[in-house]
């Protein structure tokens, strides 16, 4: 049992209308559609070097989701289950070489110039960025099955801030068009699958207020790692304080003639 399930033990099992609202509120108030960063990228004032820190950055969250999706996949004993998990993976590497989000994402990444080789190796990934995405694939491996699917439930809330990020990014940013945000025009449809497959599994699984609360808990956890990446951009490419060894912006010029 782990510590959120022993700690409010004393609660009474919410019926399925308020824990499905319990689980929306905390999306409402916590979901990193409301960090500043986004707030920022998504109206057009950042530069372009900020751009490319956010995606640079935002590739090795991508990168290792397979790897969390692959880690839960291993602690399914069903194979309904499985069979319905592994479309996660298939979304990410795609069925063949070329396709998939992980190919999408780097042709957003060579359109903003990055090369591959600095963005695939993520050796100029921030600290903050690599601890919470590492802490996201240790929890879906360390915690309960019920728990690690939890922590996919920020996807509920991903097809609103995709919409606004698309439009937002479009409007603003000469340097992106459809085709290099092409990432986002195929997740929403994805996210919105997944996310329903987790929410149905979470309300029949959770049965007492202990399993309840560990999934709130865990979307809580889930919602501070997409938080605390985008502190992370923040500090180091608005407040200029990028820990050294890690990605230095490049002038778009400089970017754009080469
Ligand atoms: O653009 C976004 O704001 C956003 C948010 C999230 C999310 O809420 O976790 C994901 C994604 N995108 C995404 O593209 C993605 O593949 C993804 C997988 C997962 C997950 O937890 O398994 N979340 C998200």
């Amino acid at each position: 049992m782990t510590p959120e399930m022993q700690g409010r033990s004393d609660d009474r099992l919410l019926d399925p209308a308020a824990f499905e609202a319990a689980l929306r509120r905390i999306g409402a108030e916590r979901y990193h559609n409301h960090h500043r960063f986004h707030k920022k990228l998504h109206g057009g004032q950042c530069s372009f070097g900020q751009v490319q820190a956010w995606a640079l950055n935002r590739y090795f969250y991508q990168s290792m989701i397979p790897i969390k999706d692959a880690t839960v996949l291993t602690r399914m004993g069903d194979s309904a289950l499985r069979r319905e998990w592994r479309k996660r993976i298939e979304d990410h590497d795609g069925m063949e070489d070329g396709l998939g989000g992980i190919e999408r994402w780097l042709r957003l990444t060579d359109s903003l110039g990055l090369s591959r080789d600095d963005v695939i190796s993520a050796r100029h990934v921030l600290p903050a960025t690599r601890f919470a995405v590492e802490a996201y694939v240790e929890f879906c491996r360390s915690r309960s099955l019920l728990e690690a699917i939890a922590s996919s439930l920020t996807e509920l809330f991903s097809p609103q801030i995709i919409s606004e990020r698309l439009s937002g990014m479009l409007a603003h940013y000469p340097f992106v068009s459809r085709d290099t945000l092409a990432y986002f025009t195929a997740r929403p449809e994805q996210a919105q699958r997944d996310s329903d497959f987790a929410l149905a599994y979470v309300m029949r699984e959770a049965r007492t207020p202990q399993e309840q609360h560990a999934v709130m808990a865990a979307l809580e956890f889930k919602c501070n790692v997409l938080w605390l990446q985008l502190d992370g951009l923040w500090t180091a490419y608005v407040e200029g304080a990028a820990p050294p060894g890690t990605w230095q912006p490049t002038e778009a010029s400089t970017v754009r003639a080469a």
